[in-house]
């Protein structure tokens, strides 16, 4: 796959995941914490067995066990280990007929795979490594239950390995629950932000979001940015918004269809689009290359969920920018984040409307330079002599300059308001109340169950 060297979560995972140990594992975002569970389990199993799955991870999310399960193929593709990704809002009988491919390893969101073992077509008694990944998170979304009962399925001599960027007091729970004399391999860094990430904060008002980001967008032209909204609402807006002015946009969350939560993830990755707005649904372990830019235009519901939304860029070792929009009444949930990652956002001005419209000019006088240099403009020659017969050139460049430039007066877009974040129990942990995390609810799927922690967002 071209590493060349082991990460630290790698160096000192590998090993002990080797010898049979559980594992806790920690460490900053896009630091390779998939391969470092997942090399040394692929290196255990055994390829010639595979009338059942030897390995089993879960993932909170759809897209990133699509991930996972995508990752592991490539590491084990030399000794011939498969992995398959088994998620809810895909039709179930296709997945019924990819397992009798026998995979080596599943890679599931929780409801979807308990599905499976209810109707027997996952079976877990040859299982001796689980990992949850996002594990923390798991416990957020309210997953408890549902991992208890796939844990019940798994032979007792397992080995279980939780791994997250983020690992809150409550995982502990889960550990002395599930885990035998876990080992903690913790990455140790001053920040549990990843350093290349330039972080930056603009107090703004709620009406004031959309014009503002739109001159941020101009001045810093993301050439892949993620803009997280905090609810679905949001981001149906947010996204519409964006097309409307010609911006290159796509929404991603949870009430869309699994076929275009597919094709939004396809089209942001294949570059068809530049801007990914996305509900928390997209905050964890998705590795998207070559994201420059994550914007927080709703602050996030915790300082949890901000250390992974800005994890979405500046991963392996790659540069990144993160800016977080504020309300004058969430600065208290700023300085919460700050406390959680023991560094300091910066603040930064509000771009003027005649910064953001110098640096759509640049940005207009470079296109028409890269269509000059190109030099198939022969359509337009004759028409060119003709005006210039007419009018001044000076003038004449002008207007056409003119009409290239995405011109302010045309933007007019409305967002419905969303309620600042309330500061009442924003201590890191989250209080929510009942939703269905794993998207619509498809037909044949299991009605909706009650979870015992539950969730405020709105993912
Ligand atoms: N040893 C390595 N050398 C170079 N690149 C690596 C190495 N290990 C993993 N990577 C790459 O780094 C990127 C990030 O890896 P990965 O998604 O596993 O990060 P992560 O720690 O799980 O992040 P997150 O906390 O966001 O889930 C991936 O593109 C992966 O292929
Ligand atoms: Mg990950």
């Amino acid at each position: 796959m071209g590493f060349t060297a082991a990460t630290p979560i790698q160096a000192q995972s590998i090993p002990l995941v080797q010898s049979g140990r559980d594992v806790i594992g920690q460490a900053q975002t896009g630091t390779g914490k998939t391969a470092a569970f997942g090399i040394p389990i692929i290196e255990k199993l055994d390829a010639s067995q595979h009338k059942d799955p030897q390995a089993l991870i879960i993932a909170p999310t759809r897209e990133l066990a699509v991930q996972v399960a995508r990752e592991l193929n490539q590491l084990g593709k030399n000794k011939k280990i498969r992995a398959m990704a088994v998620y809810g809002g895909e039709d179930i009988g296709k997945q019924i007929r990819a397992l009798k491919k026998q995979p080596h390893i599943i890679a599931a969101t929780p409801g979807r795979l308990l599905d499976h073992i209810n109707r027997k077509t996952i079976k877990l008694n040859q299982v001796h490594s689980i990992v949850l990944d996002e594990a923390d998170e798991m416990l957020n979304m309210g997953f408890i239950d549902d991992i208890k009962k796939i844990l019940s399925k798994v032979p007792e001599e397992r080995q279980t390995l939780l791994f997250s960027a983020t690992m809150p007091p409550a995982i502990r729970n889960l550990a002395d629950q599930f885990m035998k004399n876990p080992a903690e391999v913790k990455i140790k860094a001053k920040a549990l932000t990843v350093d290349r990430i330039d972080q930056h904060f603009l107090e703004v008002k709620e009406r004031q979001k959309f014009d503002v980001f739109i001159r941020l967008l101009d001045i810093q032209s993301p050439e892949r940015a993620i803009v997280f909204g905090r609810t679905k609402r949001r981001v149906d807006e947010l996204a519409s918004g964006l097309r409307k002015l010609g911006y290159k946009a796509r929404g991603l969350h949870g009430d869309l269809t699994q076929a275009k939560r597919d094709q939004v993830m396809d089209d942001f990755k294949n570059h068809r689009i530049a801007i990914l707005v996305a509900t928390d649904v997209a905050a964890r372990g998705l590795d998207i290359s070559g994201v420059t830019h994550v914007y927080n235009f709703d602050m996030p519901q915790d300082p949890e969920s901000y250390v992974h939304r800005i994890g979405r860029t500046g991963r392996a070792g790659k540069k990144g920018e993160a800016i977080t929009f504020v309300i004058h009444s969430e600065k208290q949930h700023l300085f919460m984040i700050e406390k959680t990652i023991k560094k300091k956002i910066e603040s930064m001005a509000i771009p003027s409307q005649e910064d953001a419209a110098e640096a759509r000019r640049l940005e207009t006088k470079d296109e028409l330079l890269d269509i000059l240099n190109k030099g198939t403009n022969s359509n337009y020659i004759e028409l060119a002599e003709q005006l210039i017969k007419e009018h001044d050139p000076v003038t004449l460049l002008a207007a056409a300059l003119k009409q290239m430039t995405n011109e302010p007066e045309a933007r007019t877009v409305r967002l419905t308001e969303e309620k600042p974040l309330q500061s009442k129990g924003y201590n890191g942990r989250r209080r929510r109340p009942q939703r269905n995390p794993r998207g619509p609810q498809q037909k044949g799927g299991r009605p909706p169950r009650r979870h015992h922690q539950q969730r405020v967002k709105n993912k």
